[in-house]
């Protein structure tokens, strides 16, 4: 392996002045942004900056040391899995393949069978449940496929656990639902399409079907999982080609080309830009685009969920809970801290006395709120714990990042409610005005919300604007 590759490039630093007129700026170094670049590389075309805002590539892919004083531990805050391998002789996730590539540290872990189930009174194994929900899921993936080969309309998933007499009606159902649901999509089953559902299963999990392989590969990579996006880029970039510390705050086109400015004052021109920002950050104001993005680009932009997904990290002096991976606890109020990881785990930190909890969708984003106030949110996951286990200790340490707040992301990412048809995801990736081209895991209609969905949107787009580049009469119309 390349020597020069297993070290992460945290800090490729521009020299000098960016170098202006390029054929292609790449707004965002997340991975969809790195891929793209490399995939201009490897055609040929080394005419390009990526403009990032912050001091490093990774974007959503980003690690957090977390711990007191000589406990430390590097942490995921936002992707921590790589969901899917190979099966056989089938696709590979091309994430699982650099992270292979970049000799990435990580574990096979089952999300489906290593939990330990509480409730509100404490230990309560309700396994029978958790597999009649895993077998309602099933149920609603099913009765999609069979209403889009009916060219019925897509319905939610709370309206098709109804329609086949599956809605959960106990906390303990609650729980497992959305251990099946939110957990992974980041928002309620009436929020979540169930077409969506059955397109990421087919495509992601189900290697009968086209899938990568139902293996999730976490992270515990102590360099963070965002290196193997700084080693890959350090394979093939040089200084020239970063504008690190920059953010984007206008993005002009028209038919000739697009100019881009900073909130530097840098004034960036090119024949082509390449859009790698979060549906968040699109949904939002941060980015002006001049003249305003056609109507169809932002009905479709504004049909997409951003959903927000918050790990609460807890650091305790020893280890007191569960020896499985997860454990699954049902309040009488749904979402109320519901999934709890541990990370002291032979496999994973031992010793590291860390556990994390996750809350998604409208618990999350009031857990944002109160962020100012680590305190109130202490009191209220301790109350959680101590229901799990009477007379738990307080944390010795506790963080929990920001996501729907964040000016960078505006979310955690991408989701599809019942009413996003899939044109609309044809329409989130399609070009603008033949210079202005978007990617990112929110353009993906099979792998939206993932890292793979990411690298695969980001190299189609950038291996569509080497073929314009090349081939002029191949290009997109400057139409909008
Ligand atoms: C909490 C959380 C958990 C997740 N878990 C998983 C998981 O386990 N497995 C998985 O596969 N995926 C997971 N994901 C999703 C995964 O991280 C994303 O799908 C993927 O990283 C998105 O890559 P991207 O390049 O499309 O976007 P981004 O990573 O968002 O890259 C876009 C880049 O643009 C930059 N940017 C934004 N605005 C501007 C501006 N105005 N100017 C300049 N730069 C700007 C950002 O800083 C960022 O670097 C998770 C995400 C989160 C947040």
């Amino acid at each position: 392996k390349d020597a020069n590759a297993t070290k992460c490039l945290a800090d490729l630093k521009p020299d000098g002045a960016p170098p202006n007129n390029t054929k292609v700026l790449i707004l965002g170094g997340g991975m969809a942004g790195v891929i793209a670049a490399r995939t201009l590389h490897e055609r040929g075309i080394d005419d390009f900056v990526i403009v990032e805002a912050k001091h490093e590539f990774g974007g959503r892919m980003a690690k957090q040391t977390f711990g007191v004083n000589g406990s430390e531990y590097v942490i995921e805050k936002g992707a921590n899995w790589i969901h899917g391998t190979q099966t056989d002789d089938g696709p590979a996730n091309p994430v699982w393949l650099l992270a292979e590539k970049h000799n990435l540290s990580m574990v096979a872990s089952n999300l489906s069978t290593d939990i330990t189930f509480f409730d509100y009174n404490g230990p309560n194994n309700y396994s029978a449940t958790f597999e009649a929900s895993l077998a309602a899921v099933e149920s609603a993936r099913a009765l999609a496929g069979q209403r889009w080969q009916e060219n019925k309309t897509d319905l939610d998933l709370r309206s098709a656990y109804k329609y086949l007499g599956v809605a959960p009606k106990t906390p303990q159902e609650e729980a497992c639902e959305y251990y099946q649901i939110d957990y992974v999509y980041a928002q309620d089953a009436s929020q979540t399409s169930t077409l969506a559902a059955a397109l990421s299963y087919n495509n992601t999990y189900n290697p009968e079907a086209g899938g990568y392989s139902d293996v999730d590969m976490l992270s515990v990579d102590q360099r963070g999982i965002a290196c193997i996006v700084q080693a890959e880029a350090a394979t093939f970039l040089n200084t020239s080609q970063v504008l690190f510390n920059q953010t984007v705050k206008t993005i002009q086109y028209n038919q000739n080309g697009v100019t881009v400015q900073t909130t530097d004052g840098y004034s960036l021109t090119a024949d082509h830009a390449l859009v790698t920002f979060s549906a968040g950050v699109l949904q939002n104001t941060d980015v002006v685009f001049e003249p305003a993005l056609p109507d169809w680009k932002r009905e479709a932009i504004s049909s997409i969920e951003m959903s927000v997904y918050t790990k609460i990290f807890l650091q305790f002096k020893e280890k007191f809970w569960f020896d499985t991976g997860i454990g699954l606890y049902a309040d009488q109020q749904k979402g109320r801290y519901p999934v709890w990881e541990s990370l002291d785990h032979p496999c994973l930190f031992p010793g590291s006395g860390i556990i994390f909890v996750t809350v998604t969708g409208d618990y999350a984003n009031y857990l944002e709120q109160l962020n100012k106030n680590i305190t109130q949110v202490q009191l209220e996951v301790m109350e959680v714990l101590r229901r799990m286990y009477p007379g738990a200790p307080d944390p010795v340490d506790i963080w929990l990042p920001i996501w729907g707040r964040a000016p960078l992301f505006r979310g955690s990412y991408s989701s599809w409610g019942a009413p996003f048809v899939p044109e609309y995801s044809y329409n989130l990736s399609a070009p603008v005005n033949g210079h202005l081209w978007f990617a990112g895991e929110a353009t993906s209609s099979k792998y939206f919300g993932f890292m793979h969905g990411a690298y695969l949107e980001g190299q189609k787009a950038a291996t569509n604007i080497a073929t314009c580049i090349k081939n002029p009469q191949r290009c997109p119309p400057t139409t909008t």
